[in-house]
Order: structure tokens, then C-alpha cells, then sequence
């Protein structure tokens, strides 16, 4: 129905326009004020000449009034084209009227009184719109729960200012707006979402922060997108004990940052912190290390053709899943343990001839009041210690020293005649007692420094090196540990990486682990919750020592077992997540609903799940969104399929969509395929993994970076059963493949189809 036939419409009309006048007075005053504001800055940064001026003060507090200025600018800027997206009517008990709430992507209170025109939709209230049905609601805020009736909740659609659609939502749920978001083609970047957010997305967006909260949720299901509505959810309601600086997302890589980029600014929120797990890893362990390329285990594994590839492959897949286990730590542990019990010198702390500190009273401080210190640090606190008990007992000697001295001194001015020789034996007499002061504090800095330079003090690397490189040591350590063979088969492999150089990601953690338990690192970050996304790659090893690390943060985990793609090192079971790292205390839920692709899409993708065999994992249930079936044709050559593929993609195009991408399974697969397309329409860029920057239109990817990102339609290059075997793996890159459409999905193959798809149901050719 045209939006002007809709009865609310006069009514909403000019509410729009009300608010917009508001909005745009708003700006001014806000631009006007920003202005005044840069300008006593820049005088204040021109008249600044000392820490006690006037200027100097006035300058620290422009400097805290900027940032919040600009971004109110920004937000206004945002609201001049669609200032909210719903209207809700709450009548509270008690109450006869009905509040009428707007709700938005920000907060714009009437400057007059105060009044609410425009409820940012992660206040408490808001609650109501996500959550609540027509009929008796509540909501909890900072005073208790609040209950009343809903009487109204109504979606807009408004662009460039213009009232578009009117969507009145009844108590059946009819979620239009939902319907036609997803419909729409996909943009260059994520997008936000505040005006169809689900129930259930809703939940973990709102979810307690002080608990670690771990989901698991289908392809689709909307983690990421979530993962960054929660940030700016906790960012709003925590503020200002909590600063946008103290969250962090932690992403797989750097083009997948860029992918989300958008996000946080578009909801208001700056300064979060966005890194990969890598980077992250080398801010904390502060050692410049190289790495060996993150895909390279991966690449090797898919490729497993002949049965020697697959019997190595195996035995990499073990290594890479014990490596990153708690069994492994447990090794390190026992090793550091060890470093520890025999850091400390047999001896007393002595200076010349005096005892400082017995052995005994060293290792109470060292073993006994230190003990849960870093073992490093407890070192600096043991040098304290020692410089205090030197000084005071230093001191009792000069002073000894000075009191000789003076009754020499005294001495000779009653015994010797007033004259060159009195004058002379005084003055060397104090020369010598200087002397000896003099001897007394080298002596005492000398003791020090030759104490601590009993103990070896090394860099992380370098202790992990100490016990990768001793097979002895390793095989000691290791006894009694499952899988002995397996454990000494890593260490062969570590030590020839290292010594080459290098080290790999499943290197990190243990890494980390040493940075952390000999020299701590709880100062220098400042980060309280950490939210990290495709989190099933993660192995529980890195978990347990990013919460070793930030004790007091909280995590959101989101992930999926079933594009576990990393599984070799990466996650295999939540409920052992739960259980070895976060305890009872953790939450779990799951997400089994996706929102991204059409009904066919899904299930032909589920099917192939389906192959997997392993109970654990989740079938996504698709939105109800229908499309074409998705297509499966066979072109024998390379060149046959390039020329298919050129043909979609130019077709695509003509249909008006804006993002395709061709699937192959790996980067040399890719760029095969792109020698053969230079003579289509469109010849699509090349995705290698090193990019920084996104860029979407028409491209060619790896299967495994294609994980994380959507696209309009996608074609999948090669689904031959030679690069898509039974096997777990390939199974799950095939999903992870399939399911990143919006709209379209064609598969092509060139000699065997890949048993993985035989009885998907689509349109064969
Ligand atoms: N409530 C929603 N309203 C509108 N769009 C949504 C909603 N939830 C998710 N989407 C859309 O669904 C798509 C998938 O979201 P997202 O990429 O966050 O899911 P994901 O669970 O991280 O996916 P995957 O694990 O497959 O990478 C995105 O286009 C997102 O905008």
C-alpha cells in the first residue's frame, strides 16, 4: 500500500518534520558550539607558555570537550536523513497516557525540558520494541522493572529525510521490514541492523557483561553483526566507567576488519579496539617474531591427494590439535615450574662480608610472599628489598665512619698546634672516610648486580627455544602426558621452524603464556571485554591465555562449529571451552536461525553439512526468503568453465547485482582460473589474503578467506570430487562456500561431482 494510504501518515508526516526542524536546529547549535570551541583551542595551543597557565588549563579542557562534540556532529549529520526507525506507544501502570517513543540510532533530548524526542535504541525502554508483543510488557532499567502495556509498535522506512513505508507490526509478528533488509542486494561492507534485530539477537546484544558468554551460531545467524550492536550496546550503557577504548574485537584477519569497519562508526561508536588474534598476540608477547604465512597448514591439508599427502596430512592435523591444547601448556607449565624452583642462587645475598639476606629469608619473600607475582617482576621486588635492608645497614656504618672520623678530627685540633700539618692529617683523614663511603657504595651496588647476574633473565623466545631445543628436557617434561610420540614429533617440527627463523600461529599461545607468567603484562592493556567473532577457530589453548591475561575483562565468544574450518588447531566442543576455560559461570546460547540466504540456498548447503555425520552440529534454519534453485553444471575444461563463469557474472550484472564472487578452493585454484577469464565482460580481482582493504564488486576467492563475508551471488568454480573429498574438511569449506550467497548460487564441476552434493536438489544441466 502506498505509504500516504496508510491513516497514520498525516500524523507521522509531521512528526518527521518536526523532528527533522528539531534535528537540524540541533546541528546548528551543535556546529556553532563546535566552532567556538576549536577556535579557543587554537588560542589557547597559541598562548600556551607554561603547565600553571591559564591557557594550558583551558587547553586540556577543549581537548576533552572536542571528541564529544564531533561525534554529536556526526550522529546529527546521520539524523538529518533518517533520525529513527520505529515508534513505539507504552502505557505505564498507574498512568492514563500513552508515552509515544521514537526510537534511533541516537539520543536527542529537547533542550527546553528535557523531553525524550528520539530514544536511542539501546536504552533500557527500548527493550520493548525487540522484545515485548503487543499487550502487558515490562522492561528493567536502572530503577527496577517497569511493566505497563504496549499498545503500538510501528517500523518506518525513511530515506533522505522522506517518509517512505509505514509498517504497523500486530501481535502475529509480521516482520516486514525484516523481509525487505534482507532482500536487498549486499553492500561493500557489513551493515547495521538496529531496526530488525531479532529476539534472540536482541538477548546476547543485551546480555549480562560480567558474565563470559559463548554462542554458537549457525552461518547467517548474524554474529558478526551482533558481535558489533553488543559493543556499541555496552559502550552506551557502561559509559563513562567503561570507555569505547576498554572493548575489543578480535577478527581473523585484516580484510575481515575491514569488512566490518563500518559498522561501530555507523552506530555512533569510535575507538574500539580491532586487531586479529596475531597482532594482538605480537603487542603482547612485544618481540618482533616472524610467522609463517596463516594459511600455509591449511593450504597443504586441502590439497591431500595422494596417500602419502593424506598420511602426513594426518599426522599435521594431530600435531597442530595437540600443540594447541591444554596438554601442551601443561608441558610449559611444568617447565616453568621447574625454571622457577631453581631460579634462585644457593646463597646467601652477601655484600663483602656481611649477610644481607640469608637464603632462607630470600626464597620466604620469593616463594612465599611473591608467589603469585610474575617470576621476573618478583625479582625487582627482591632487589628492593635488598637496596633497603644495604641502606639501613649502610647508613649504620657511615654513620660509624662519620662519628670515627669527627673524633680524629677532634682529636687533632686538641692535640696538634694550629698549622700545615694539623690542616693536612684532618683533611686526609676525612678523604679516607670518604673513600671508604665511596667503597662501601660500589660495593653494595656490585653485591647487587652480581646477585641478579646469577639468574638468566630471557625473552619469551628464547625460553621457548631453551626447552624446544633439549630433548631431554622435553621428554622429562612430557612424561606421563597423553600421546608422548606425537608431543616429541612437535617438538622436532618447532625447533627446525625456530631455528629457521620463524614461528607459527599455533606458536603464540605458548608464547604468550611464557611473556605472561615471567614477566606479566596486566598494565599495559586497558581492555575490559573482549568480543571475538569466528571464535571456532580459535584453539583453547589461546582462550586460556587471553583470560590468563585480563583476569577482570569478559569475553563474548561467537562462532560456528561447522565452518570450523581451523579445526585441526581450533575448537571442536564449546562445552570443553566451558569447562577448561571459563567454568560453570559462562553462558551459552545458540543461534539457529540465518538471515542471510534464500530457502533453497540453505538447505541445498545443510545437505552437504549433513555429510559431516558429527551430532553436534546445527542445521541452519533459512528465514523465509525464496530464490531460483541453485544451479549445477559440468564444463569439462578449465577454459570451458572460465567462459560460464564471465557469462554469469556479466548476467548478474544485467540483473542489478552488485557483489559476485567466484569460489575456488585455493589461492593457486584462483588464480588459474583468472589467467583463463581475460576475455570476459568483467574480469574479476583477485582475493590473496595480504589486501588490508575490502573491496567487493566482482572477485575471485580463496574458499577459506571467503569465510565471514557475503555476497550477492556466488559461483562456486570447482566441485570436483578431486578437490571436494568426503572428508570433514573439504566438507566444511564446501558449506562455508555455499552458504555466503544472498541471492544466487551456481556450482560448476568439470569431471566428477563431488560426492558432497550428489542428491542436493537443484537444477543439473
Ligand atoms: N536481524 C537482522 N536484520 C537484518 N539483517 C540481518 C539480521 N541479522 C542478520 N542479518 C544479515 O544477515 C547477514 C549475515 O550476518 P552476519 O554476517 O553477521 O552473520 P554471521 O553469523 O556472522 O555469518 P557467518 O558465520 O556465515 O559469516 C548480514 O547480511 C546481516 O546484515
Amino acid at each position: 500500500m502506498p505509504v500516504e494510504e496508510h491513516p497514520a501518515f498525516p500524523e507521522e508526516r509531521e512528526r518527521l518534520d518536526y523532528t527533522l526542524g528539531y534535528v537540524e536546529a540541533s546541528l546548528e547549535n551543535s556546529l556553532a558550539r563546535k566552532s567556538r570551541v576549536d577556535k579557543d583551542a587554537q588560542r589557547a595551543r597559541r598562548g600556551f607558555n607554561n603547565e600553571g597557565s591559564q591557557e594550558f588549563t583551558d587547553m586540556l579542557l577543549n581537548a576533552a570537550i572536542q571528541p564529544g562534540l564531533e561525534l554529536k556532529v556526526r550522529n546529527l549529520e546521520a539524523a538529518r536523513s533518517k533520525p529513527y526507525f520505529a515508534r513505539m506507544d507504552f502505557r505505564e501502570t498507574g498512568k492514563e497516557d500513552a508515552e509515544k517513543l521514537y526510537l534511533g540510532k541516537l539520543c536527542l533530548n529537547r533542550d527546553e525540558d528535557q523531553k525524550l524526542i528520539i530514544v536511542d535504541w539501546r536504552a533500557p525502554i527500548a527493550n520493548l520494541y525487540y522484545e515485548g508483543r503487543l499487550g502487558e510488557a515490562g522492561y528493567h532499567c536502572p530503577e527496577g522493572e517497569i511493566r505497563g502495556d504496549l499498545l503500538l509498535k510501528r517500523q518506518f522506512t525513511i530515506d533522505d529525510g522522506k517518509l517512505r513505508e509505514i509498517y504497523d507490526i500486530d501481535i502475529t509478528t509480521n516482520d516486514q521490514l525484516l523481509q525487505t533488509s534482507l532482500g536487498a542486494n549486499a553492500d561493500n561492507r557489513l551493515k547495521e541492523i538496529v531496526a530488525t534485530i531479532q529476539g534472540e539477537q536482541n538477548r546476547i546484544i543485551r546480555a549480562d557483561m560480567n558474565l563470559p558468554l559463548i554462542v554458537q551460531g549457525v552461518a547467517g545467524s548474524g554474529k558478526t553483526t551482533i558481535a558489533l550492536h553488543r559493543i556499541a550496546y555496552l559502550v552506551y550503557n557502561f559509559a563513562p566507567s567503561f570507555r569505547p577504548e576498554n572493548f575489543m574485537i578480535i577478527a581473523p584477519n585484516r580484510l575481515f576488519l575491514n569488512y566490518i569497519s563500518e559498522v561501530l562508526p555507523e552506530l555512533g561508536v569510535e575507538r574500539v579496539k580491532q586487531t586479529t588474534f596475531t597482532d594482538f598476540a605480537m603487542e603482547l608477547i612485544g618481540e618482533k617474531l616472524k610467522l609463517t604465512d596463516a594459511y600455509h597448514k591449511l593450504i597443504a591439508l586441502v590439497k591431500n591427494e595422494t596417500p602419502a599427502e593424506k598420511a602426513a596430512n594426518d599426522r599435521t592435523i594431530r600435531a597442530a590439535a595437540l600443540k594447541s591444547s591444554l596438554t601442551f601448556k601443561e608441558v610449559l607449565e611444568r617447565y616453568v615450574r621447574r625454571i622457577e624452583a631453581g631460579l634462585l642462587p644457593a646463597t646467601d645475598f652477601r655484600v663483602d662480608e656481611w649477610v644481607i639476606y640469608s637464603h632462607e629469608e630470600i626464597r620466604d619473600l620469593f616463594y612465599r610472599d611473591y608467589r603469585d607475582w610474575p617470576i621476573l617482576r618478583r625479582l625487582k621486588e627482591l632487589e628492593k628489598h635488598f637496596k633497603k635492608r644495604i641502606k639501613d645497614r649502610k647508613d649504620a656504618v657511615i654513620e660509624r665512619l662519620q662519628q670515627r672520623c669527627n673524633a680524629m678530627v677532634w682529636n687533632y685540633k686538641l692535640k696538634l698546634p694550629e698549622g700545615e700539618e694539623r690542616q693536612q692529617k684532618i683533611i686526609r683523614t676525612i678523604d679516607q672516610k670518604n673513600e671508604k663511603v665511596q667503597e662501601i657504595e660500589r660495593f653494595t651496588r656490585e653485591g647487587i648486580k652480581e646477585y641478579f647476574q646469577q639468574i638468566p633473565q630471557l625473552k619469551p623466545s628464547q625460553y621457548y627455544r631453551a626447552l624446544i631445543d633439549d630433548a631431554a628436557l622435553f621428554a622429562e617434561l612430557a612424561a606421563g602426558l597423553p600421546e608422548p610420540e606425537l608431543l616429541e614429533y612437535i617438538r622436532t617440527q618447532t625447533a627446525a621452524l625456530t631455528a629457521s627463523g620463524k614461528h607459527e600461529i599455533e606458536d603464540l599461545a605458548p608464547l604468550i603464556y611464557l611473556k605472561h607468567v615471567f614477566y606479566g603484562m596486566n598494565e599495559k592493556i586497558p581492555v575490559k571485554h573482549i568480543v571475538i567473532d569466528e571464535a571456532q577457530d580459535f584453539s583453547v589453548f589461546q582462550f586460556y591465555v587471553l583470560k590468563q591475561i585480563i583476569r577482570d575483562s569478559s569475553f563474548t565468544i561467537l562462532g560456528d562449529l561447522s565452518q570450523g574450518i581451523h579445526s585441526y588447531r581450533g575448537m571442536q566442543d564449546w562445552q570443553e571451552l566451558r569447562r577448561e576455560v571459563f567454568g560453570a559461570g559462562s553462558s551459552f546460547r545458540t543461534l539457529e536461525q540465518s538471515y542471510r540466504t534464500t530457502v533453497e540456498i540453505m538447505e541445498a548447503a545443510n545437505q552437504v553439512l549433513g555429510r559431516i555425520n558429527d551430532g553436534r552440529l546445527v542445521m541452519a534454519k533459512p528465514v523465509l526468503r525464496h530464490g531460483p534453485p541453485v544451479t549445477i553444471e559440468r564444463r569439462e575444461t578449465l577454459a570451458g568453465r572460465a567462459a560460464a563463469l564471465s557469462e554469469r557474472i556479466a548476467a548478474a550484472r544485467r540483473e542489478g547485482f552488485q557483489s559476485v564472487a567466484v569460489i575456488a578452493k585455493t589461492l593457486d585454484d584462483c588464480k588459474k582460473l583468472h589467467g583463463q577469464m581475460e576475455g570476459g565482460a568483467e574480469r574479476p580481482l583477485v582475493i590473496t589474503g595480504k589486501e588490508t582493504e575490502y573491496h567487493s564488486g566482482v572477485v575471485i576467492v580463496p574458499s577459506y578467506l571467503a569465510k565471514g563475508l557475503e555476497f550477492d551471488v556466488v559461483l562456486i568454480a570447482d566441485a570436483d570430487r578431486r578437490y571436494y573429498g568426503e572428508n570433514e574438511l573439504d566438507a566444511k569449506l564446501l558449506y562455508v562456500a555455499m552458504t555466503r550467497p544472498l541471492h544466487r548460487l551456481h556450482i560448476y564441476y568439470g569431471a566428477e561431482l563431488t560426492p558432497l552434493l550428489a542428491g542436493v536438489a537443484a537444477a543439473e544441466r
